[in-house]
């Protein structure tokens, strides 16, 4: 690729992306040097680069897109040439070389996986375990739990992350975990270890060749995947002596039924990759993109609603004239809650959890703009460029769900085309309905119920973020009491 390169900058009419300086080996590095938060370097550096430049990650060259028209073309307009995933040294354990969907190489195998786990998702919509009714049971868990707790002031994340998670393992093996599960316990512990360490530039992935050296990130990794694969390896050995085709309970039964069709079939087997090696990634996967995304954009928009106290006040007021206290809120209310729906839109762009998105990879020779772009270069997208855009959106730093609604006050569903947050296209992301069902039902059960507010004596919530696999607020603590119109309604009530 270096070499294409080198002689395409050589040619007349060819115009590539800027680059950012870059040294023999260690390539743009010297100019994050410093920066935990590659993002907001990347927005910054438009001012010097353009707004569509090249930097070299080590010896890959990494082309970043700022601007939403590119950001479509990438995606939407070029969508099945740009559709690719690069290799690293830390996706590569986690998805055993690149099986699964996330991290895989657009291919056969991509494919297939994807459509079976599209089909099985869609088939709770319909089926009699439907989506809405088990995360209900989920938000009706939570809520009890914290009740429990009203009284003392409490990190809510371990309380979120369970609710998503057991909704993800509803859907991945029709299980769900109560309070306490040691299982529950070791699986928070090594997502956090994975989360910690995967996909987030490190320089491991960027020179593979520092994994011959002791790398404590590396160990970290190793052991949280060996951790997944235990439990992954113990779910799947039990469906497998229980499992009935007459029945399709949960994506596991829908992975065992493909896997039954092909039986005859190594081809096509080998093709679409239906080794148990490959289920086990794709159900890794859908923990992996499932739990850690949904669980952080709450964590998110509960610190948000702590700093604007009067954001959660105006969602309360929505619910209690339009919902009432005597029942709980379900999907057909999305029409009437629009300033939830705001709400939850505006956390989605203001913090993207996923800033960078996945990184893409030229499959083919193409452009970008009047650039032109080499096969095999990688193509970042900064999301976090996109939404913070003062081109396409007022003050794009204030939180202002505002901006999503129109003069009645009904929601605008794209106030402006620079809103991606689930990605566009063919490689856009496999769960946005699901995970706009649980943040609906999720947030809207919570405040119904709850009041949050910061801990006398605690400081507001950083609202930065650690920059990861996902893009993560600190922890902090919370005062989730229940609402003095609440409880007299139970009094009145019982
Ligand atoms: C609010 C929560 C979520 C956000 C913000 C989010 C966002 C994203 C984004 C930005 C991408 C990358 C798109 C690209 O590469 O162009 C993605 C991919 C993906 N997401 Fe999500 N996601 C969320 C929840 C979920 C859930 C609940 C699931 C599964 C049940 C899921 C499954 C996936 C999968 C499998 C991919 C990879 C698609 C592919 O490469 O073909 N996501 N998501």
């Amino acid at each position: 690729l270096y070499l294409r390169i080198r002689s395409a900058r050589r040619m007349e009419g060819i115009r590539l992306p800027k680059c950012v300086p870059a040294l023999p080996i260690i390539g743009s590095l010297l100019a994050m040097r410093g920066t935990p938060n590659p993002h907001i370097l990347f927005k910054d550096m438009q001012k010097k680069y353009g707004e569509l430049f090249a930097f070299m990650m080590g010896s890959h060259y990494t082309v970043i897109v700022n601007k939403n028209k590119h950001a479509r073309e990438v995606l939407h307009k070029k969508g099945k040439i740009f559709c690719g995933r690069p290799t690293t040294v830390t996706t590569d354990i986690l998805t055993r070389e690149g099986k699964g969907i996330a991290f895989s190489d657009y291919g056969p195998a991509w494919r297939f996986h994807r459509k079976l786990v599209h089909n099985s998702l869609n088939m709770f919509g319909e089926g009699s375990a439907s989506l809405e009714r088990i995360i209900s049971r989920e938000a009706n868990a939570m809520c009890e739990t914290l009740t429990e707790y009203q009284h003392i002031s409490i990190d809510m994340a371990p309380e979120l992350t369970r609710a998503i998670t057991n909704v993800v393992c509803t859907l991945c093996f029709n299980s769900s975990y109560k309070r306490g599960d040691p299982e529950f316990e070791s699986m928070l512990k090594y997502s956090q270890g994975i989360v910690d360490t995967v996909a987030k530039d490190s320089l491991v992935d960027i020179f593979p060749w520092l994994q011959l050296f002791p790398n404590k990130d590396l160990q970290i990794l190793k052991k949280s995947v060996a951790e997944r694969d235990k439990l992954l390896n113990k779910k799947y050995n039990e469906r497998k002596t229980d499992f009935n085709a007459d029945e399709e309970k949960d994506l596991m039964d829908s992975f065992l039924r493909a896997k039954r069709n092909l039986e005859n079939d190594d081809m096509r087997v080998k093709e679409v990759g239906l080794t148990d090696d490959h289920v086990l990634m794709t159900l890794a996967d859908i923990f992996g993109a499932g739990v850690e995304t949904t669980s952080t954009v709450m964590k998110w928009m509960i610190a948000y609603l702590i700093h604007y106290p009067e954001v959660q006040k105006k969602i309360q007021e929505e619910m209690d004239n339009n919902i009432g206290l005597d029942r709980q809120p379900s999907l057909s209310d999305r029409g009437r809650l629009p300033y939830l729906e705001a709400t939850i839109r505006e956390v989605l762009r203001i913090r993207p959890v996923t800033p960078l998105l996945v990184p893409h990879v030229a499959i083919k020779d193409s452009s970008i703009g009047e650039y032109t772009i080499p096969k095999g270069a990688r193509v970042v997208i900064n999301l976090w460029s996109i939404h913070h855009d003062d081109n396409d959106w007022l003050d794009p730093d204030k939180f202002d769900p505002g901006r999503f609604l129109d003069e009645e006050g009904q929601l605008i569903l794209a106030p402006s085309p620079s809103f991606l947050p689930f990605g566009v296209g063919i490689r856009v992301c496999l769960g946005e309905a699901l995970a706009k069902m649980e943040l609906f039902l999720f947030m809207g059960w919570l405040l119904q119920r709850f009041s949050l507010a910061i801990p006398e004596g605690h400081s507001l919530p950083d609202l930065q973020g650690k920059f990861g696999v996902v893009l993560q607020p600190d922890k902090f603590k919370v005062d989730a009491k229940l609402r003095d119109i609440w409880l007299k309604n139970q009094q009145d009530s019982s």
